[in-house]
């Protein structure tokens, strides 16, 4: 099943002389459990494209789906709702909340929603993801490994439609990385997940089971491996 997918989509950042072309005529199409690396240079693009997915920004010119409807071009209050009800998101700073603790930020994008927590799947979530004996903690008394598996339970407690990670092991040393990054793959196929995530650095993309080449603002490689 097609979970995402761009129709001619552009970026241009500024006017006339100056006007950057950050994304070119982009077709894309992502599938449903698919955990999706996108690779690229410096400056290639890969930021631009993953703002444009994940409802962050706008398009210049195109349009994108999920499941099917259009979201692109919805105004900023249309977009935050959007965001918040079908995108998990998994940041390179963590991006935790302080005062919270584990268990509140990973509760989190379900309270903003008023939803009702199901309780059974976030012990699970928060168990499967080697936090239970961490989860009244705050995030200052965490590793960083620790902080981005928080992450991850948040990113998939509202059980998204597709989680997007942007540079999710940059701020992590080597051991943590791989940690991390096994739990991610790990944590998406239990959970029957989506997965966008970009990365320049290849051991990182390796992990993922289709690799998005970007250069210039446009897909020049797009690699299945399973
Ligand atoms: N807000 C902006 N205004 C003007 N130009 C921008 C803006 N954001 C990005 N660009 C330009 O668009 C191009 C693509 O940038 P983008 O950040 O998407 O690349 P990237 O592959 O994510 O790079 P990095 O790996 O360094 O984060 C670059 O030339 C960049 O300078």
């Amino acid at each position: 099943m097609d979970i995402l997918q761009t129709v001619e989509v552009t970026k241009t950042y500024g006017k006339g002389a100056t006007a950057v072309e950050a994304l070119r005529a982009t077709n894309l199409t992502i599938r449903k459990g698919e955990f999706v690396a996108v690779v690229g240079a410096s400056g290639s693009g890969k930021s631009t494209l993953l703002h444009l997915l994940g409802g962050l920004d706008n398009p210049t010119s195109g349009d994108i789906f999920l499941e099917g409807q259009r979201f692109s071009n919805l105004t900023e209050h249309e977009l935050s709702i959007y965001r918040r009800r079908k995108f998990g998101f998994i940041f390179q700073q963590f991006n935790l909340l302080p005062v919270l603790s584990a268990e509140e930020n990973i509760l989190l994008p379900l309270l903003l929603d008023n939803r009702k927590v199901d309780k059974e799947y976030i012990g699970d979530l928060i168990n499967f993801l080697g936090l239970t004996d961490r989860k009244h903690h705050l995030p200052s008394s965490l590793s960083g490994g620790q902080q981005q598996r928080v992450a991850i339970a948040r990113a998939l407690s509202n059980k998204p439609s597709i989680i997007f990670a942007d540079e999710p092991t940059g701020n992590l040393d080597s051991v943590s990385s791989a940690e991390v990054l096994k739990l991610l793959k790990d944590s998406i196929k239990k959970y029957h997940q989506t997965l966008v995530m970009i990365t320049h650095d290849k051991e990182v993309s390796e992990y993922a089971d289709r690799v998005i080449t970007i250069r210039d603002g446009a897909i020049v490689g797009d690699e299945v491996f399973i």
